[in-house]
C-alpha cells in the first residue's frame, strides 16, 4: 500500500479550519468549554472523545450549524455561521446521516451533486471518476434507496471527492465499512491530504486515529484533555517492559531497581513482572544491566510504548 503521507503535504501558514475558546451551551448544561485548535492545508485532525464528549457540537460550530456562545470558528477565513454558502465545493461534509435521495441511482446522484458543486481545477484524483475512486463502479446504476450502509458512506466520500475539496469534514466516514473498504477509505483520505486538503476526522476507531492523524484532540466532557500528534499523546502515558522472572529471582528486587511501578502476575506456572515506567529507556537499561551482573537470562523481555487506546481509556477511568 502506498503511503501517501510520505510526501510532504502542501502545508500553508494560515490555518484551513480553526475554533479558538469555543463554547457551546444548550441553556444552562455547557457541551463544549473553551475549545481551540487549527488545521492547516494537507494536514488530517482526529478529533476523539467518549460519547457525548462535545466532538459533534463542535463540527457542528465548523460547519455553521451551530453558533457557539463564545469563542471564534473560521473555515478558509469566514464565519462558517454567516458565510457557509461562500464555501459551497470548497469545503466537503461527510456526515453520520446522508440525505440521498433514494430513487437516484449512484451515477444520478453525483451527477446532480456535480452540478451544483463545480469542481475546482488540478486537485486529488483529477480525471478519474469518483464513483470508481471510492470502489462503487458495480453500483454505478443501482438506486441508492437499496445500498447497504457501507455503501451509502462510500457515495458520501464520492461526492466529497467529487468537488475538490479544500477542507473536508469527515463524521464517522468508516463506520460500518468492511476492513478492506476501510483501508481503501483511508487511501483516499490521504491522497485528499497529500493534495492540500485539510482534514477533520471524528472516529471511534483509535486505530484510524493513529494511523491517519497527523494531531488529534481528545475531549472529555466537553473539554479537550490531551491533544498533539499521536506521539506526544501517548508519551503521556507509561510504557510497559515485561519479561519471565527466571528461577530464584523474586519480584521484590525491581521496585528498587526501576523508576516505575512493577506488577507481576502469573500463567501456566509461569511469573512474569511487567514494569509500567515513563523512563522506558532508563529502566531499560537498568533491567539490562541488572540481569548481566546476575548472570541473567530475561525471557520473553519485550518493550512497549503506550498505545492510544490506553491512553484514551486512562483519560475516560479519569473522568469516571
Ligand atoms: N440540542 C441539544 N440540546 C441539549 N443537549 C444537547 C444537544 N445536542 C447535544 N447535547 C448534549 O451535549 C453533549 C455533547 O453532545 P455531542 O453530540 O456534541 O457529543 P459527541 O462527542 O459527538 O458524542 P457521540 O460520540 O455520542 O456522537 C451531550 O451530553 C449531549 O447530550
Amino acid at each position: 500500500m502506498t503511503d501517501q503521507r510520505a510526501h510532504p503535504p502542501a502545508v500553508s501558514s494560515a490555518p484551513a479550519f480553526a475554533v479558538q475558546n469555543v463554547t457551546c451551551q444548550y441553556g444552562s448544561y455547557t457541551a463544549v468549554e473553551e475549545v481551540s485548535f487549527s488545521v492547516s492545508s494537507g494536514e488530517i485532525f482526529a478529533l476523539l472523545g467518549t460519547n457525548g464528549a462535545g466532538k459533534t457540537t463542535t463540527v457542528e460550530s465548523l460547519q455553521g450549524n451551530h453558533t457557539p456562545t463564545s469563542g471564534q470558528v473560521r473555515v478558509l477565513g469566514k464565519d462558517p455561521g454567516r458565510l457557509w454558502r461562500t464555501l459551497a465545493g470548497r469545503v466537503a461534509v461527510i456526515s453520520q446521516e446522508s440525505g440521498f435521495a433514494p430513487d437516484l441511482t449512484v451515477a444520478e446522484t453525483l451527477r446532480m451533486w456535480q452540478a451544483l458543486n463545480p469542481r475546482r481545477e488540478a486537485t486529488a484524483f483529477a480525471g478519474q471518476d469518483p464513483i470508481d475512486v471510492v470502489g462503487l463502479s458495480h453500483r454505478r446504476d443501482a438506486k441508492v434507496g437499496v445500498l447497504s450502509g457501507g455503501e451509502k458512506r462510500r457515495l458520501d466520500l464520492a461526492l466529497a471527492v467529487s468537488t475538490g475539496p479544500e477542507v473536508l469534514f469527515a463524521d464517522e466516514p468508516t463506520t460500518g465499512l468492511d476492513p478492506a473498504s476501510r483501508r481503501s477509505t483511508w487511501e483516499v483520505l490521504r491522497t485528499l491530504a497529500a493534495h492540500g486538503c485539510a482534514i477533520l476526522l471524528t472516529t471511534h476507531y483509535l486505530d484510524e486515529a493513529a494511523e491517519l492523524a497527523d494531531q488529534v484532540a481528545i475531549m472529555n466532557s466537553g473539554k479537550v484533555v490531551q491533544s498533539g500528534t499521536v506521539a506526544q499523546v501517548v508519551s503521556a502515558q507509561d510504557a510497559t517492559i515485561s519479561f519471565a522472572l527466571p528461577e530464584g529471582v523474586t519480584a521484590s528486587h525491581l521496585p528498587e531497581l526501576v523508576h516505575g511501578r512493577t506488577d507481576c502476575f502469573e500463567t501456566g506456572g509461569r511469573r512474569s513482572v511487567v514494569v509500567y515506567t515513563g523512563q522506558l529507556q532508563a529502566d531499560m537499561l537498568r533491567i539490562l544491566t541488572w540481569a548481566d551482573e546476575e548472570g541473567l537470562v530475561l525471557e520473553e523481555l519485550a518493550a512497549h510504548p503506550a498505545s492510544l487506546d490506553e491512553v484514551f481509556a486512562a483519560l475516560s477511568d479519569q473522568d469516571a
